[in-house]
């Protein structure tokens, strides 16, 4: 595993998962998971379909006893933290009592918390003041998606735990929801959000927790995971006959792509390469005797730092 967080925090942790197992059957869901959250943390969790995301959360929450391994929540049980009010959570599924309204169930939510906010609040800062009188069996995907924001922040927890929040949200709902959450960080709140927006994760998330069949394949800043996925992109163009095989054949790439532009009279190709060793795949370049001309050497996004890192396991492991 690629471990890169090291600044030590007094303070007892928000979550601690030690040596945690879950399986279903033959599949572990979670293997062997040992992690700790640290109060005012915005943590992603990433991971390819499967890798034993959403299972992790509902252990977190209390909703599946793990096999094996201790889950603390603020140092008691995930059920004792959450009669106590300490966490608000946003599930992926689940039935949102079909026959009430949004104003009704968000008030209800209120009710139960032992530190609600105002129900007035709760449904402006989810966007839905406007629908509060509609049944919740009419909602579009998004508004049941803001319908849950609210349910989770109804009242004052010091962990949200939000599973794939912004599934279904258009655009607006989307900045408003990450606009909102980063209010509830800069107030102390530990935030946790497990998603498949890597844009998301990078753009919000100071700390990022790959998981990959259920174990943690990479926890650090976004700028970390870049930087020890161990690659780097170059781009640059090329005018007039290339000989494609002598590119493929450059060294240290890990992926290559040529494609063609310029015009008929001028034909071209632009070629896109990830190198784990970006200076002597551009050396080598050179000494093919071309001329590349727009030459870019620039680090990976986060969307192809993950998808080399997960590449990279699924590898070792097959
Ligand atoms: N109730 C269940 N019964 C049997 N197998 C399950 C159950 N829930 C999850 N699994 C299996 O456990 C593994 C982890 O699933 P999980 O839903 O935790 O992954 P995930 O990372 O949240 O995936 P996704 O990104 O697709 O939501 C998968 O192989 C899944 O098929």
């Amino acid at each position: 595993m690629v471990r890169m967080t090291t600044t030590a925090k007094a303070t007892s942790p928000v979550v601690g998962f030690d040596q945690v197992t879950k399986r279903y059957g033959d599949v572990r869901a979670v293997d062997g998971l040992t992690l700790a959250l640290h109060p005012g943390e915005t943590v992603a969790l990433l991971g390819p379909n499967g890798a034993g995301k959403s299972t992790a959360l509902d252990l977190l929450l209390g909703l599946r006893p793990a096999d094996s391994g201790t889950v603390r929540v603020f140092g008691t049980s995930p059920r004792e933290a959450i009669v106590g009010g300490r966490v608000g959570a946003m599930l992926q599924s689940g039935g949102l009592m079909d026959e009430v309204t949004v104003g009704e169930l968000v008030r209800l939510a209120c009710a139960l918390h032992p530190r609600p906010f105002p129900v007035r609040d709760v449904l402006a800062r989810a966007g839905i003041a406007q629908i509060a009188d509609r049944k919740v069996n009419k909602l579009s995907g998004g508004q049941s998606q803001r319908v849950r924001f609210a349910l989770a922040t109804a009242g004052d927890s010091d962990l949200i735990v939000l599973d794939e929040p912004t599934t279904g949200m258009d655009v607006s709902a989307r900045q408003a929801f990450w606009a909102t959450m980063r209010e509830q960080a800069e107030q102390g709140r530990t935030v946790l959000f497990a998603t498949h927006y890597l844009e998301e994760a990078d753009a919000i998330a100071d700390r990022v927790l790959v998981l990959h069949r259920g174990r943690l394949l990479a926890d650090g800043t976004a700028a970390e995971i870049k930087a020890k996925a161990g690659a780097r992109r170059i781009a640059f163009d090329v005018e007039g006959a290339v000989d494609e095989d002598r590119l493929r054949e450059l060294p240290f790439l890990t992926t290559i792509t040529i494609s063609r532009n310029g015009s008929a009279e001028a034909p071209g190709r632009a070629v896109r390469i990830q190198s784990t060793d970006a200076d002597a795949t551009v050396h080598a370049l050179y000494g093919l005797g071309l001329y590349p001309r727009n030459l870019e050497v620039a680090g990976l996004g986060l969307e192809q730092a993950f998808v080399a890192i997960t590449a990279a396991e699924e590898a070792k492991q097959s």
